[in-house]
């Protein structure tokens, strides 16, 4: 629907941090929008400086929206998580003040997928460690602890959108897959679900972790988990920073009991590319370090682009919330030559009374509500004559959060 909103297209804001593709930039651009694209992450202070007149907040998974930030966003309409994860985000407080958040829920998962598969390989093959000793210098031929990944078996920590990718394309290379998981997924191929995470830890030679970052995840491999893994596992991490416990992880590498890992993702990352970036993680052997790459891409960010816009887009021209992750799913079709009400409101008894009060009043085309524990969101397609009265004394009730109308 490519209607007019009531603001005119060309005051909407739209602040993208992060190095978003240039794919979301150009389909801002060509809706007439004004766009402005940093490609790296701000602190807290400067997003409040900058937030006051955006509309729009695209961000990747560095940028922490915080309530603060968000007590300063006067006008914004939506955020755009451009990446999968949304923990980043304080998604209560968003919803709380009417602002949905957006994501792309699949876009970037076969890249991380494959980059865990070629990381298995170069773990098995100790690649880190010779290619680092011919860069300085150093030929040193030798087969001992290497090994073929065919006929080893893997372990996937959380059997969801990537979890599951990964295990098709283990059996492929011929590995034996197990996961665990604590909702019942459906084992794909010839891989088996473990009842608990103690079978999973004690049974693999890889084990890999797929998991969001939630209270459950924060920290759930630790020294006794690492303990339990058998000596000569090696550990992958492209999930949340804060799942493993990287000083037991480094010990363990150390001592030996680990034959190696590979880490994508740290519980402290920087905003922007840097030259002194640390972790105690460096130096030790066998160990892949990576800057958090797993989504990095071209054909994820394209398409992730393309689609966090498209979703964000189509919210502001028609008011349709689908694809958010805290805000009441609503879309509805377009009745023409009516003018469309958006409504968001504290989700209390009586409110839904109130607005149909109002609009029985009025020639209403279509309406649509739906729900969440702290909002409700409700669209209606009324006579245009009308609309800017019906506008007004809904956004006057007492629960109203913010009322749009679209022409
Ligand atoms: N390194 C990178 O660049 C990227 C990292 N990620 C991270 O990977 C995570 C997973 O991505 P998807 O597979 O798309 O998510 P998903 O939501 O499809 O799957 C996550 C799975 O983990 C399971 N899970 C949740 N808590 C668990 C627990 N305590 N124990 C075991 N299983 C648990 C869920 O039930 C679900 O099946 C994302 O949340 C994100 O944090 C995602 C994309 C790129
Ligand atoms: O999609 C995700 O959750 C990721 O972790 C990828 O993050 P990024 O877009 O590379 O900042």
């Amino acid at each position: 629907m490519d209607t007019t909103t009531s603001f005119p297209k060309d005051k909407i804001k739209i602040l993208l941090l992060e190095n978003i593709h240039s794919a979301a930039i150009k389909q801002f651009n060509d809706q007439g929008f004004q766009v402005e694209s940093i490609s790296s992450s701000l602190p807290e202070e400067k997003i409040i400086e900058k937030i006051k007149d955006v509309h729009v907040l695209g961000l990747r998974s560095k940028t922490k929206v915080t309530e603060k930030i968000l007590d300063a966003a006067n006008r914004l309409l939506a955020i755009g998580c451009f990446c999968i994860g949304t923990d980043q985000v304080d998604l209560h407080a968003a919803e709380k003040r009417g602002i949905p958040v957006f994501n792309s829920p699949f876009c970037n998962s076969r890249s991380v997928a494959e980059l865990i598969i070629a990381e298995i390989i170069i773990l098995s093959r100790k690649l880190g460690d010779r290619s680092k000793e011919m860069h300085e210098k150093k030929w040193r031929k030798e087969s001992k602890a290497c090994h073929e990944i065919r006929g080893k078996s893997l372990g996937i920590i959380g059997y969801g959108h990537i979890g599951s990718q990964l295990s098709v394309l283990a059996e492929a290379m011929g590995m034996s897959v197990s996961y665990y998981d604590i909702a019942r997924r459906l084992p794909l191929g010839n891989s088996k679900m473990c009842p608990d995470l103690k079978s999973l830890l004690e049974s693999n030679n890889f084990i890999t972790l797929h998991v969001p970052d939630t209270e459950l995840t924060r920290g759930m491999i630790g020294e006794e988990e690492i303990n339990t893994m058998k000596k000569g596992t090696y550990l992958l991490n492209a999930s949340r920073g804060k799942v493993v416990q990287i000083p037991h992880l480094a010990a363990a590498l150390r001592s030996g009991h680990l034959a190696g890992c590979a880490v994508d993702v740290y519980p402290s990352e920087p905003e922007a590319n840097c030259d002194d970036w640390e972790t105690e993680l460096q130096g030790c052997p066998n160990t892949i370090l990576t800057p958090h790459i797993g989504g990095s891409t071209e054909e994820a960010q394209e398409a992730i682009g393309l689609e966090v816009s498209d979703l964000i887009i189509s919210f502001i021209n028609s008011g349709a919330s689908a694809g958010s992750v805290n805000f009441p799913e609503v879309t509805m079709p377009y009745s023409p030559s009516t003018h469309r009400i958006l409504n968001i409101h504290n989700n209390k008894p009586g409110v839904l009374r109130d607005i149909n009060n109002i609009l029985s009043e009025f020639n209403v085309s279509g309406q649509v509500l739906s729900t969440r524990k702290q909002i409700g969101y409700i669209i209606a397609d009324v006579d245009s004559k009308a609309s800017k009265e019906i506008k007004k004394k809904i956004s006057d009730l007492p629960n109203s959060i913010r009322t749009r109308i679209l022409y």
